[in-house]
């Protein structure tokens, strides 16, 4: 048993350059747990509501010093002096302080910052690694990587709709030969983006951003670099989306701005499914928008047994959303973002809900990021078997990857890469 003795938090930058929340946890028997908060772009509508600023250059911090001032008052008077191996009784006070479904009194990032700071903490004073603390000496499954090496939509300054491509090692043999696969087809695109003209500038999370109309014209290049790296295409890398559909979703149709043209419920889930044929994608996420269940129902009755369906914005981590697109048998995988909840025991129940109904999870990072790792341990600890962090380039992103490399290389021979165990729906070939 450690006590809390002390909590401070403190307003730091993340990779956007906005202000966020830093929380330092010391024990009373000196061990420091300390962890950043991210931030996204493109949220749901119903996560959970961090506290933060509306317009980047004109405000600077007035929302983040709120939610610090919240950790360093409040939420330090109730925490201070509990157990901090006893996470759920953490968390479970940092609920009942908010008192709000939104954690939006306090803010969702104060509660985060000292939720995962929390944990950290008791893992240092247990002498154990965050990943086995959390995930007991189970905790050995090593995530396949989802690389986000092209941005588009929210994320990037390019006409592109959707947000996300990302390339999948589904064929390599352990984690940091993923990691190497990956960054080998990173370098190849970037060449092959040089040679026609495009620009090799990269958006928030790190992926190229060129100038492209339309999904087509990015797939036909990220399969041809797979190939051009001597891979196989499906086999040893696959690919994966993040549309990121609610952001083009308005009155009741798809808004495709690259194209200059709008899609129909239908039309858009049938132009998903002939990508779907066209290229080896596993795995599309948001494929439709979070106010779309008719979209949902029919993505999933449409592709649900080809390719992982994931949750993002539709689910916000939230267990009793999740619950309800589990009956209405939407998706059948969620993304899991512990900001969009706020507390590490929610995160858990939410990624313990979804593997009973059979459902995958995927580890997911926020497009404004720093270079705190947590996720990484939280992949392993979950044994989710998938994590999304981002590319092969920018600090913010390749710390996690770092990380992981380093949680395989501590497992030794215990450790198990997932590849493409953990997917849902049936993959291609
Ligand atoms: C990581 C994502 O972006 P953001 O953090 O902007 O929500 C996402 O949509 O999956
Ligand atoms: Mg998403």
């Amino acid at each position: 048993m450690s006590n809390i003795v002390k909590i401070h938090g403190r307003e730091i930058l993340d990779s956007r350059g906005n202000p966020t929340v830093e929380v330092d946890v010391v024990l009373d028997d000196g061990s420091l747990g300390r962890a950043a908060v991210p931030s996204g772009a493109s949220t749901g509508t119903r996560e959970a509501v961090e506290r933060r600023d509306g317009d980047p250059g004109r405000y600077h911090g007035k929302g983040v010093r709120a939610a610090i001032g919240a950790v360093n008052g409040e939420i330090a008077a109730a925490v201070t002096g509990m157990d901090a191996a006893e996470q759920s009784a953490v968390d479970e006070t940092l609920i009942a302080l908010d008192g709000t479904a939104n954690k939006s009194r306090l803010g969702a990032n104060a509660a985060l910052g000292v939720s995962l700071a929390v944990a950290k903490a008791a893992a240092v004073s247990a002498g154990q690694p965050l990943y086995r603390f959390l995930g007991g000496a189970d905790a050995t499954l090593l995530p396949l990587p989802l690389f986000n090496i092209v941005n588009g939509g929210a994320h990037a300054d390019n006409p592109l709709d959707f947000q996300e491509f990302m390339i999948a090692p589904v064929g390599a043999d352990t984690l940091a030969d993923a990691v190497r696969m990956g960054s080998e087809v990173f370098h190849t695109l970037r060449g092959a983006l040089r040679a026609a003209s495009h620009n090799t500038n990269v958006g928030d999370e790190g992926g190229f951003a060129p100038t492209m109309a339309t999904a087509e014209e990015v797939l036909a290049f990220v399969r041809q670099a797979i190939t051009d790296t001597g891979y196989t295409p499906g086999t040893d890398i696959a690919i994966a989306l993040d549309p990121a559909a609610s952001e083009f979703y308005h009155g009741g149709a798809y808004h495709y701005r690259g194209e200059d043209r709008v899609r129909t419920v239908e039309e858009h889930v049938a132009y998903l499914a002939g990508l779907v044929d066209a290229y080896p994608i596993v795995s599309i996420e948001d494929g439709v928008a979070q106010d779309d269940l008719d979209g949902w129902k029919l993505i999933t009755e449409r592709l649900g047994d080809r390719v992982q369906l994931v949750g993002d914005d539709v689910f916000c981590t939230n267990v009793t959303l999740l619950t309800d697109g589990i009956k209405a048998g939407i998706a059948n995988s969620i993304l899991v973002k512990v900001n969009q909840i706020g507390t590490l025991s929610e995160m858990l129940t939410t990624a313990r809900t979804a593997h009973e109904a059979g459902y995958s999870v995927v580890m997911s990072h926020r497009s404004g990021e720093t270079e705190d790792t947590t996720i990484a341990d939280l992949a392993v600890a979950t044994g989710c078997g998938q994590i999304k962090t981002g590319s092969l380039s920018r600090s913010d992103r390749t710390s996690k990857w770092n990380q992981l490399i380093r949680i395989e290389e501590e497992l030794g021979s215990a450790a198990r890469y997932a590849g493409r165990t953990t997917l849902t729906g049936q993959a291609v070939s």
